[in-house]
């Protein structure tokens, strides 16, 4: 669908709304603050438009707030342990010998992790590196339950991915040892049987009558599973014999081993990470005819440990993108309350900024109505409760703007700071280039835009290929084995096995709905470059040019630019109603 705004014939700008902008232009004065000329050289005896120096729009070098940001974190993760079963008996007067009364130990507390809307960086998780959940409390005498320990969520930004690295899972380890050992036990106790059957075959063949012992029995692989009474000496704990230990499965199931999320959506419940341990029982579970005292309790499970990584991909719904010095934070300040640094010189911005656009002004009367359309992810609903597939239409009051540091020729090669932010854009569902008017020809730093932006497209998914490459299992279908078979026991052929991978495209990004905003049009002898460039853009829509990237297919359905001064916060509007065009269409 064609954005609702169209583009405008003439430019400038003074313009759209004079009231409103006149009005807008003395609110800024009360931030103002005072500035430091030295360092801000703006030139304002060639932009007599531009509000005073020292004003939000056009702020000193140091009127800025300090953005915290980390997109990457590593975390050692610690479930909660169980709190161990507790050996007690009823004491009290007249009663010398009391039934068992020990209190089951607490379970450990678990690990979650939920993406939400308000988050925009990892740099609090990167800080922190451990994260340990509550361990269960032990149980106490008199029947007194453990408490369970503390549970965790890790909250983070929408657009994380979690993937696990490493995991340590001492129940399943524990599993895995006692087993082997009993099947170990298991083997030589039939070793040891066949071998007396033979020494007693070959002495009663001599004549000899020899009593054989009972070979010693192994060690029980579980029994350091258990807590004895302190109070029993060595021999007496010698003596007593455990029964079998319970067979328990975790309150929560762990998620199988490797962890990987994309939390692309705010997800409405927290999903389980790392599961705590189960809390051990208290001596009255083992109470029996034969043995109606217990000295014996089981210990809490030892809880699981994962190393995560978390990749913040922002997802913003529109990605400034522009060469450095264009504007681009200028303009973010003037369609949100971000305050991002902005300066007269390359690289400003550093670390990419998440501003939001509101477009109902909660005073009852939206600004601008929008729908989005919510399409239910898997992470919504990761235990299968809900069957709801059907997308939400909802209004849609806000959308996010990222405005990450300028591109310079190269960037896909890693150049200036380009490449590590170019990927907070890819996930943007409009691309905004920004150009500023008063620096060369605009349609030829389009060009140099889109090219950083299309071969950077074409790189990232050929990486996406290699990755797809290595994770594939092949097989050679000549050899006939491994080859896996259907239930008839014919060959399973997969068409795609060998597929050679799809040719980098670019599409990903260049299929994107895009659109020029023009900045610093206040400046003079601007509407020439504007006027080219709004008659390129004419032609690529039309189809008479190639799309700037040269992607084939890429999206040409009404490719405009739009004015602005956003230094006098001209022309915004248009700006916030166009791209509610685009994300809604
Ligand atoms: N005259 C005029 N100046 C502008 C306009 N927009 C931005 N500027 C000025 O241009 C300079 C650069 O602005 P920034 O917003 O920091 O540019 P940027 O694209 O974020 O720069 P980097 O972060 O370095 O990539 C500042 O001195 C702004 O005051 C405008 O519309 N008109
Ligand atoms: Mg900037």
């Amino acid at each position: 669908m064609a954005p609702r705004c169209s583009s405008t014939s003439t430019l400038f700008l003074p313009f759209l709304y004079p009231s409103l902008y006149s009005a807008r232009a003395t609110v800024p004065r009360l931030l103002s603050r005072p500035c430091d000329r030295r360092t801000n050289s703006t030139d304002t005896s060639t932009n007599s438009a531009a509000p005073e120096f020292g004003s939000r729009l056009n702020p000193a070098p140091d009127d800025f707030s300090m953005p915290n940001f980390a997109d990457k974190a590593k975390l050692m993760l610690y479930a909660g342990g169980g709190g161990h079963g507790c050996i007690s008996f009823l004491r009290e007067a007249y009663m010398a010998d009391g039934p068992a009364n020990g209190g089951d130990g607490g379970h450990g507390g678990n690990i979650y992790i939920q993406a939400v809307h308000g988050e925009t960086s990892l740099h609090k998780l990167a800080r922190r590196r451990f994260i340990r959940a509550g361990k269960g409390k032990s149980g106490q005498g008199d029947n007194q339950g453990g408490r369970k320990g503390d549970d965790i969520i890790i909250v983070v930004p929408v657009g994380t991915i979690v993937k696990e690295l490493e995991r340590n899972d001492p129940v399943a380890e524990e599993r895995f040892l006692s087993r082997r050992q009993k099947w170990q036990r298991d083997k030589k106790k039939r070793q040891a049987a066949a071998a007396r059957l033979e020494a007693a075959e070959a002495a009663a063949e001599e004549g000899e009558n020899e009593a054989f012992g009972e070979p010693d029995e192994p060690e029980d692989p579980d029994r350091d599973q258990w807590l004895l009474y302190p109070g029993c000496s060595s021999s007496e704990a010698k003596r007593i014999v455990l029964p079998r230990l319970p067979h328990r499965e975790r309150l929560y199931a762990q998620p199988p081993a490797p962890i990987h999320l994309d939390l692309s959506r705010p997800t409405p419940r927290p999903i389980l990470l790392a599961a705590g341990g189960i809390g051990g029982l208290g001596n009255p579970h083992f109470v029996s005819r034969e043995r109606p005292k217990p000295l014996f309790a089981t210990k809490g499970e030892d809880a699981i440990s994962l190393q995560i990584e978390l990749e913040l991909k922002l997802l913003a719904d529109v990605g400034l993108v522009g060469l450095p010095n264009a504007g681009k934070s200028t303009l973010l300040r003037a369609m949100s309350n971000s305050r991002t640094r902005v300066g007269n010189w390359a690289f400003t911005t550093l670390q990419p900024n998440v501003g939001t656009v509101v477009l109902d002004n909660n005073k009852g009367r939206p600004l601008v109505t929008s729908f989005r359309r919510e399409q239910p992810s898997e992470n919504d609903d990761p235990y299968g409760v809900s069957d709801n597939s059907e997308p939400e239409l909802q209004v849609r009051t806000r959308f996010t703007v990222a405005d990450i540091p300028g591109l310079i020729e190269g960037a896909h090669m890693d150049k200036g700071l380009g490449i590590a932010f170019l990927r907070h854009v890819e996930r943007a569902g409009v691309l905004a280039f920004v150009i500023d008017l008063n620096a060369g020809n605009a349609v030829r730093a389009l060009k140099a835009l889109w090219n950083e932006v299309g071969l950077y497209a074409k790189m990232r998914e050929d990486e996406e290929a290699e990755r797809e490459r290595e994770a594939r299992i092949e097989w050679d279908p000549e050899a006939g084995t491994g080859m896996p078979r259907d239930a008839d026991g014919d060959q399973m052929i997969f068409s795609d096995t060998f597929a050679p991978p799809a040719s980098p495209t670019g599409l990903h990004i260049a299929g994107k709905p895009w659109f020029v905003i023009a900045t610093k049009g206040d400046l003079p002898d601007t509407q020439e470059n504007f006027a080219e460039l709004r008659e390129y853009l004419a032609s690529v829509t039309r189809g008479d040019v190639p799309h700037p990237s040269g992607v084939e297919g890429a999206w040409t359905e009404n490719c405009t630019a739009i004015p602005v001064s956003a230094i006098n916060g001209h022309g915004v509007d248009r700006v916030v109603h166009w791209t509610v065009g685009l994300l809604d269409g």
